[in-house]
């Protein structure tokens, strides 16, 4: 693995499916009916009555990333691309996430680039390592040098660079209150590390054209 992907990121956490000690969907229920008592409704009356049971299956979608392991979504390559092998950049990846601090929603876009060495993946894999890693508790640094560091170990290509913009819903519904303020994450791998102007260059073609096909 790259150096600093490998810093970046223990290998295990990410290339296993995490271990989950799973309560019941009984006891799920139980505490999210603590939840609403907590937010001052009372969790029997009409409309808040099958809440738990809606909130304990949306959860599931919600955090179905614990069950899915982003190393096998980059398991299957291809070689026959006409000896392309320069910069692949799957740009506006749109994501939900949460953050893993207060369980709000971070919502954002990620920006996968890669230099193949002789082998490509198929571009949805990319959007599909997104989701999994956002489909757990994140912040977005580590979300940032996990796509990064999956790609890089499975795939082995010459560089990775991968940029997260969001915003937290925990600095703009509570707290500080800041609506609208965006953060931007980024991490490079091999060449891009070693090479200023592949930065740039991964950069200025996530800018270029922006606003869609
Ligand atoms: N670095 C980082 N921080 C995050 C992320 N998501 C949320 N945060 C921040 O995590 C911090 C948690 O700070 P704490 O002081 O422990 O918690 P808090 O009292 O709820 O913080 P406030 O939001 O300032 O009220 C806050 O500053 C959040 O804005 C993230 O993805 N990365
Ligand atoms: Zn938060």
């Amino acid at each position: 693995m790259d150096a600093v992907a490998k810093k970046l990121m223990p290998q295990s956490a990410y290339m296993d499916k995490p271990a989950t000690d799973r309560p019941t969907e009984a006891e799920v229920e139980a505490a999210v009916k603590v939840l609403l008592r907590w937010t001052g409704d009372d969790p029997q009356r009409e409309g808040l009555i099958d809440t738990p049971k809606r909130v304990t299956k949306a959860f599931r979608e919600m955090f179905n990333g614990y069950d899915m392991c982003p190393a096998d979504e980059l398991g299957r390559t291809f070689e026959e691309v006409a000896g392309y092998d320069d910069l692949v950049i799957v740009r506006d990846i749109k994501f939900h996430s949460h953050c893993e601090h207060h369980m709000v929603p971070i919502i954002g876009k990620a920006h996968v680039g890669y230099l193949p060495d002789g082998k490509v993946v198929g571009l949805s894999k990319i959007a599909r390592v997104v989701d999994i890693f956002a489909h757990r508790l994140q912040t977005q640094e580590a979300m940032t040098a996990q796509i990064a560091g999956v790609i890089q170990d499975v795939l082995n290509p010459r560089g990775v660079a991968v940029m997260i913009e969001a915003e937290h819903m925990c600095m703009a519904m509570r707290g500080i209150r800041k609506q609208g303020s965006t953060t931007l994450t980024s991490t490079f791998t091999g060449v891009f590390r070693d090479t200023p102007e592949e930065q740039v260059r991964f950069v200025t073609m996530v800018r270029a054209g922006g606003g869609g096909i």
